[in-house]
């Protein structure tokens, strides 16, 4: 390599597409761009600088902040100092950093900034030095130790972007911008500013301007500081005094979200908001601005920026005066949380239309330096409640004793109460202005997730509705509160567990028809978890249904723990979860009541719930009662047919049921339908098992156990307590047979053979064939078991895995209504599953949710 350092470290970094970059800001004559100290960690961070503020303004201007980790580093050393503590370790490394990023961007000297960078350090070093015998105000002092990042930065960034050859010139806001001290921080002396800055700027005539971000003068043109995160602050000013068509503030996030997204892994960045919107946000704690930033921008105008250099091609979130036609109008634009606050209540009967009795608790509030954060009055006025910061409420509670020791002593009022463990939660948007049921929303999405309400506030303005509530239920609020405004309502959590035959069936289902579900409706299913016997994966997001069975060997798999998978399935932040259990387990099914009961819905093939205990039964039930969510089992019976939707309908129409007959088992049928004595019965029951057909292991088939089992399920739905004791069941298992091993079984098949060939030749001898029939009926109890039927019943006229189901009912007495079609196999049985997930996310609206 025979290129210089400098060019291999620019070249590699400034390849960004600049062009594209360009585009995607608007024409305006002059542009402020604010880096904050991620985005000038370091050089390779500061070299990329070049491409974003290549913007086609005529008058760029670039604010800095100190590298990152570079200001807490100064104020511990200030610190050190003032304590007659050692900081030379510190110093020496903090100069080692600056210089080692000088040496990268300025390899061959043109720029000197090695030089500069270690005058700075010398200074430092003098300043640190005074701070260790200064005596009197060191303010100034130490406020010149705190802004030395932002001075060696601004020498940074300018030589990479190519210094004075290139038209960059460097302005230390101390010589322009004056401040005083104010009691939301630092207040900028407007006139005096101005008339430095135009004075400054007719000697320098400046189009290019690399700007020392936090750092001020204050009235007496000592240094000073804007406070913690200040740099905002001051590209806020500078563009404002540039009069700037607009300000970028350049950031480690792709704009403002629509909640902090460690709370919410849904957060949306939101791609325009109003000053006032962005306002209210910072004001209660969205973390991107700095409260007072805005005020300078919104003065003139000007448009504010929020970007990633992380991610430039992002669009990031414009905070302009006015929304425009096409700029985001949702309702609520934000969700935030304040947390360790406290609720304070001023209770009295004796307060009850006296005037003043509000002026004079602020009034306290305010000598005593209590910040209130949120107030609430009802219109009864018998008590006045308000929300402080927990570190101060016992201040203001003593505050507030002492200043109404007179009405306490006369029992106009009766007690100042304190509620600790409190947050604030607060949604914003200019949407919600004149726009009834937003509260209504946002209240009912609370309750739905059990979240109780302290107190209440919303301005006039409409634009905020805040509430208080338990500092515990804080991230649970938020994330229900997301969803209400940001999900659709059908949004639902998904959960499959036993990607076997049916579970894949499924899976490759959803794959195929959940984008078109998204687009055409409202229906949102996610899945998030996906589980065999051994392992578990789960997923924040979402998992492709394709991906879901590579990912149960991927790297992020874990033991399967039924507990945890139905915790992550039941997130917070979605509005609703469901399990689909596909795994045939018994276990496994003996979990539905405790998960319906905690609002997650349950849809399963399995029959193991439906004709299990009847206590098991009766609990589910109960559950689902409770709970509010849905037990769905439609492919129980007949796979994908509508048997238990039928007998449903039949009996909520006001039918009764008689009896029920015919076939109920897929293998059965197709074993049946199949076998002529061509190919031995083994064969056959090992093919069926190949296609799907079989239950995990056979016997339950050849048993008649499933068939037992659809049976219970279908008589339990008609209100009668089957059990499957009371099912006559002839088995085709022979009894040596039906307490080996499943393997061991599959190995001996063959076994079947001789009695069921001997069955069938004697059929055959009388014209008849086999056929494993069913019958349940009110008066003539429930049997299961292998027929010999004249070759013109009705079964005999089925195919391949038919099943078909007759009822008898009231209505139909003499000319039974029948279900009848393919009963078995992993397709028809996952579209049955599928149907039951559909036909509860159709049914899931806002506001009610399974959340409880
Ligand atoms: N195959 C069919 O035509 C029909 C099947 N069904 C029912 O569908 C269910 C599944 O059948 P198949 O897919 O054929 O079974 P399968 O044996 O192919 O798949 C079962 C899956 O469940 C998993 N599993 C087993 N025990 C588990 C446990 N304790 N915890 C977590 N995962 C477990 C297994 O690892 C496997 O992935 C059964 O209940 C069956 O009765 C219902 C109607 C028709
Ligand atoms: N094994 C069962 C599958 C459906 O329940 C059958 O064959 O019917």
């Amino acid at each position: 390599m025979s290129s210089a350092p400098s060019q291999t470290l620019g070249d590699a970094v400034s390849s960004a597409a600049s062009s594209v970059l360009a585009a995607l800001h608007p024409a305006t004559a002059t542009r402020v761009h604010k880096f904050g100290g991620s985005s000038v960690a370091d050089a390779i961070r500061i070299l990329s600088l070049a491409p974003l503020v290549d913007d086609g303004a005529d008058v760029r201007v670039v604010v800095v902040s100190a590298m990152a980790g570079t200001t807490n580093a100064l104020v511990a050393m200030a610190t050190q100092a003032a304590c007659g503590q050692d900081w030379s370790a510190d110093w020496s490394v903090l100069r080692e950093r600056h210089l080692l990023a000088a040496d990268a961007i300025d390899p061959s000297s043109r720029h000197g900034l090695r030089d500069a960078v270690t005058r700075d350090f010398d200074g430092l070093r003098d300043d640190l030095l005074a701070l260790a015998s200064a005596t009197g105000d060191t303010a100034p002092l130490v406020a010149q130790v705190h802004g030395l990042g932002e001075l060696v930065s601004s020498r940074l960034v300018q030589a990479a972007l190519g210094g004075e050859p290139a038209g960059w010139q460097r302005l230390d806001a101390r010589e322009v911008l004056v401040v005083h001290p104010g009691e939301m921080g630092a207040g900028v002396e407007w006139d005096a500013s101005r008339e430095r800055f135009a004075d400054w700027r007719a000697r320098h005539q400046p189009i290019r301007v690399v700007v020392t971000g936090f750092i001020a003068r204050d009235l007496a043109g000592r240094s000073t500081t804007l406070g913690r995160n200040g740099s905002d602050y001051s590209a806020a000013i500078f563009a404002n005094l540039f009069d700037a068509g607009e300000l970028v503030i350049w950031t480690d996030v792709d704009g403002v979200l629509s909640a902090d997204p460690r709370l919410v892994p849904d957060a949306v960045c939101l791609p325009s908001m109003t000053y006032a919107e962005a306002c209210e946000l910072a004001y209660f704690g969205a973390k991107v601005l700095h409260p007072q930033t805005l005020a300078p921008v919104q003065s003139r105008g000007i448009p504010l920026c929020i970007r990633n250099t992380l991610n430039p091609s992002a669009p990031g979130t414009r905070i302009v005066e006015r929304l425009e036609h096409g700029d985001d109008d949702s309702l609520v634009k934000g969700l935030t949380i304040v947390r360790e606050m406290a609720v304070l209540e001023l209770v009295g009967n004796g307060m009850v239309g006296v005037p003043g009795t509000a002026e004079k608790l602020f009034a306290a509030l305010h000598g005593a330096g209590v910040s209130v954060t949120m107030i609430s009055q009802g219109s009864s006025e018998h008590s006045i409640c308000c929300v402080v910061r927990a570190s101060q409420v016992e201040h203001a509670r003593a505050t507030v004793e002492a200043a109404f020791a007179d009405a306490m002593a006369d029992a106009r009022t009766q007690a100042v109460n304190v509620t600790p463990g409190i947050a604030i939660l607060a949604a914003v948007g200019d949407g919600m202005v004149g726009m009834p049921g937003v509260a209504a929303r946002l209240f009912a999405a609370l309750a739905q997730s059990r979240v109780n309400i302290r107190a209440i506030a919303q301005g006039a303005s409409e634009r905020n509705i805040s509430v208080a509530i338990a500092d515990a239920d804080a991230t649970r609020a938020l994330r229900a509160a997301h969803s209400a405004f940001w999900l659709s309502p059908q949004t639902v959590s998904v959960g499959v567990i036993g990607p076997g035959q049916v579970g894949r069936a499924l899976l490759s289902q959803m794959a195929a028809v959940l984008p078109k579900l998204r687009a055409a409706s409202q229906v949102d299913l996610r899945l998030r978890g996906i589980a065999n016997s051994g392992y578990m994966a789960l997923d924040h997001f979402a998992i492709h249904p394709d991906e879901a069975v590579a990912r149960l060997t991927g790297m992020t798999t874990q033991a399967f723990d039924a507990d945890a998978f139905a915790a992550h399935v039941r997130a917070e932040h979605l509005p609703h979860a469901l399990i689909v259990d596909c795994s045939g387990s018994d276990a496994i099914a003996r979990r539905y009541p405790e998960w319906l009961a905690a609002g997650i819905h349950v849809v399963t093939p399995s029959k193991h719930a439906g004709s299990g205990d009847w206590s098991r039964h009766v609990a589910i039930r109960e559950a689902q009662r409770n709970g509010g969510a849905r037990f769905m089992y439609e492919a129980t019976v007949g796979a994908g047919l509508p048997v238990i939707q039928t007998l449903r309908n039949l009996l909520d129409t006001g039918d009764e049921l008689e009896a029920i007959d015919g076939m109920l088992s897929g293998t059965l049928a197709w074993l049946f339908n199949s076998y002529d004595g061509s190919r031995p019965f083994s064969a056959l029951v090992r093919e069926a098992r190949e296609l799907g057909y079989t239950e995990p292991d056979p016997r339950d088939d050849l048993s008649g156990l499933d068939v037992a089992r659809k049976l219970v399920i279908l008589a339990r739905e008609a209100g009668q307590a089957l059990s499957l004791d009371d099912v006559a069941i002839e088995s085709l298992v022979p009894a040596h047979l039906q307490e080996v091993s499943r393997d061991e079984f599959l190995a001996r098949l063959e076994e079947l053979d001789a009695p069921m060939q001997a069955r069938l030749d004697e059929a055959n001898a009388g014209g008849l064939a086999l056929r494993h029939i069913a019958h349940l009926s009110r008066g003539n109890g429930a049997r299961v078991g292998v027929v010999a039927l004249p070759a013109a019943h009705v079964c005999c006229h089925t195919r391949l895995t038919d099943n078909l189901v007759q009822f008898t009912t009231a209505r139909y007495a003499s000319n039974p209504l029948v279900v009848q079609g393919p009963g078995a196999g992993p397709q028809v049985t996952a579209a049955g599953v599928f149907g039951d997930v559909l036909a509860i996310a159709h049914s899931l609206s806002n506001g009610i949710g399974a959340h409880a």
